[in-house]
């Protein structure tokens, strides 16, 4: 059994080896959004977004967090056609959740970060050591 905050097994990359992995399309997309977060509404869709504000864009997260689950649920025991719509649906949450992030004026960076602090430790070992 692994120690509480002990490395990962040796197979598995280091947080810092994590850290170079390609992330250029999210970099990308990052510039993109700030690109338009003050963009003509009717010459872009994330303009737009920007534009009616922070209710829409929740809205629209909440909107594709429900078609992911539906999704996966058609996913799980369907076609190969049901696993691709699991994966644009996916996309969509992921993309929604990217332009809320850039709303508030921030990135994924942060968000990779702390994936990448939390990489290697055991979520049930992190849970027990909170009540300690
Ligand atoms: N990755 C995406 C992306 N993924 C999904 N979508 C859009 O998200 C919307 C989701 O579809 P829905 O049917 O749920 O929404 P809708 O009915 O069109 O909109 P609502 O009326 O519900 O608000 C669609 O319009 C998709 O085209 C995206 N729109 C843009 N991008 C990226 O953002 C960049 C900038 O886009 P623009 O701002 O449009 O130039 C693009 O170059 C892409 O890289």
């Amino acid at each position: 059994m692994q120690d509480t905050y002990s490395s990962q097994p040796s197979s598995q990359p280091s947080s810092s080896q994590l850290a170079s992995a390609d992330q250029s399309i999210l970099d990308a997309l990052a510039e993109v959004l700030r690109q338009r977060r003050h963009a003509a509404p009717e010459d872009s869709y994330v303009a737009a977004l920007h534009h009616k504000g922070l209710n829409k864009i929740l809205e629209k997260v909440g909107e594709e967090a429900t078609e992911t689950l539906l999704a996966a649920k058609d996913a799980e025991h369907g076609t190969e056609a049901q696993r691709h719509a699991l994966v644009a649906e996916t996309a969509d949450l992921w993309f929604h959740s990217l332009v809320m992030l850039s709303h508030l004026d921030m990135d994924h960076q942060p968000v990779l970060d702390e994936l990448a602090r939390r990489f290697g430790i055991s979520g049930h070992a992190e849970k027990s050591a909170r009540s300690q």
